[in-house]
């Protein structure tokens, strides 16, 4: 740990020394953790952070614009899809997917650092309970469709496997993360096959490229964006952790979707087949300012352009027949491969484009008081997951259906979108469906057989409440022999441990 003079020459080499005006008034212990924190960053790192900062922030109006001009639609037919492809092609990827499972050469990587300031909760997002019949929190959902997809590829191709899972969190959410997988028995997944990790924070900087003070001995510190996956593979060694497992094909996500599916043999294979090094899952968008970000080209390179930088005019853009031009949204499902990953984090990773945020960041005063900002007053940088495509030799992508596979929870209730009341009528409604195709008959609260037409929206309920535990299905699939002509009565709820009741 540093002492009190080196950081006060490292703070000053950085153009900082600010940061230690309270220290006269600080206890030995707040010093003490203050110069541990202190001790985490490097000067020199911190003097570029701090400029390129206040730089960013006032050329960042004038970038959407510039790069409007720049961008092209993804061509349809270089997007594979499920509807877009054929019978035979889906199930040769599914297959294909499966044998990759098998062999223990798949992970998934749950990207879970954010701090969730939308849905307004004060844990992780993961720990969020939707309000289900059956309870159950988003990490619950995840944990039992990665048991179910091992044990459905074990049964297809005879042998026991194993599907590691990543989870990248940061200071705000590790020990929590960390606390509910053990007080939940790990979701009865091997503890050894759950692997958390941490993400680097950075300061938050003023307009004038200072770092704010959040407490008279705390800088005000922020994750450095899902992009800072690259990096913390490095510095935790997950990416060694993964060749020493054989795993191969990583399936990359974030942790707000209720219906992702994850590692999806069906998009493995897809991407294996193709020869792909990188890929992305993309949904039709559902409206031209959907907060979701779209794959195109940008100067001829595949990229997401986030929605945030995106200008109205671009987003707003329609062919004649009325469909959006930039109509790829991204649902930060990736695929990469090791030795992509390898290579962007020995190669790539420090010259990430870094991204600019205007925020209300909380401060002291001079005087030392708190501060809740009412207008923005600070600068966040981040890194995002999907600029490295850019780099990707062979990159994809492949368009899902978003009713089956995209539903994110961002905002509580009371928001007109992806709040907890939609992400569960999607999963219900989900299962509904599922049930129906099986065969199942439902009754109504009054004892009638439900006969009316279902179309799924999210505005409206389905017109029976039906879960089904990822440990009976990952994807509809094997219900007929359960369901069929069963006459269900709402709510109902299918758990492994009730298959034949
Ligand atoms: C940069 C990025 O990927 N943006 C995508 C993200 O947007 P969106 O703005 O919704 O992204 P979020 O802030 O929810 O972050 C996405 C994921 O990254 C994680 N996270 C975030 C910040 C951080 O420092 N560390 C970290 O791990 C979050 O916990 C979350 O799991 O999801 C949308 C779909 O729902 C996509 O259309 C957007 O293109």
């Amino acid at each position: 740990m540093l002492s009190f003079e080196e950081a006060q020459v490292k703070l000053e080499s950085a153009g900082q020394s600010h940061v230690l005006r309270f220290w006269p008034e600080l206890s030995a212990e707040e010093k003490a953790g203050f110069l541990e924190e202190l001790s985490q960053l490097d000067a020199g790192e911190l003097e570029k952070h701090c400029r390129s900062a206040a730089e960013a922030a006032t050329q960042s109006s004038g970038d959407p614009e510039r790069l409007c001009g720049r961008m092209e639609p993804v061509e349809p037919e270089f997007i594979g899809g499920v509807r877009r492809s054929d019978p035979v092609s889906l199930k040769e990827w599914e297959e294909e997917g499966f044998s990759q499972i098998a062999q223990n050469k798949v992970a998934v990587l749950l990207l879970a650092g954010g701090q969730g300031t939308r849905l307004g909760v004060p844990y992780p997002k993961g720990m969020y309970n939707v309000g289900l019949p059956s309870g159950k929190t988003l990490y619950q959902i995840q944990a039992e469709r990665i048991r179910k997809v091992q044990s459905l590829a074990s049964e297809k191709c005879g042998s026991q496997c194993t599907v590691p899972w990543y989870i990248m969190t940061s200071e705000f959410t590790l020990e929590p993360t960390q606390n509910f997988f053990k007080d939940n028995g790990y979701f009865d997944l091997d503890p050894a096959n759950v692997v958390m990790f941490e993400q680097r924070m950075i300061p938050a900087v003023s307009f004038d490229g200072k770092i704010i003070l959040e407490k008279k001995n705390k800088l005000a510190m922020a994750p450095d964006g899902n992009g800072g996956l690259y990096r913390a593979l490095v510095d935790n060694k997950v990416l060694v952790d993964m060749e020493r497992r054989g795993v191969q094909y990583l399936h990359v996500y974030c942790v707000d979707n209720i219906l992702v599916k994850l590692a999806d043999p069906l998009f493995i294979g897809f991407c294996v087949k193709k020869g792909a090094d990188c890929g992305a899952k993309v949904v039709e968008k559902a409206y031209p300012s959907e907060p979701v970000g779209v794959v195109c080209r940008v100067d001829g390179v595949y990229q997401v352009v986030e929605y945030s930088e995106l200008e109205p005019e671009t987003a707003e853009q329609r062919h004649p027949g009325g469909e959006l031009v930039y109509n790829a949204g991204n649902i930060c499902n990736h695929f990469f491969t090791r030795d992509f990953l390898w290579d962007v984090a020995l190669n790539f990773q420090e010259i990430l484009k870094q991204h600019v945020a205007i925020k209300k960041v909380p401060f002291v005063d001079a005087e030392g008081k708190p501060v809740k900002p009412t207008k923005p007053n600070g600068i966040k940088m981040e890194k995002f997951v999907f600029d490295v495509f850019q780099f990707s030799k062979k990159f994809v992508a492949f368009e899902v259906l978003r009713e089956d596979e995209f539903s994110p929870l961002k905002n509580a209730d009371g928001a007109a979108v992806d709040t907890p009341t939609t992400v569960r009528r999607s999963l219900l409604a989900q299962h509904y469906r599922w049930a129906l195709r099986a065969k199942a008959l439902f009754l109504d609260e009054h004892g009638n057989p439900i006969t009316s037409e279902y179309r799924s929206v999210q505005d409206s309920d389905p017109p029976a409440v039906c879960e089904i535990s990822p440990l009976v299905s990952y994807f509809g699939e094997g219900l007929e022999k359960l369901l069929k002509h069963r006459t269900l009565k709402s709510p109902f709820l299918l758990n492994d441990n009730n298959v034949n009741s």
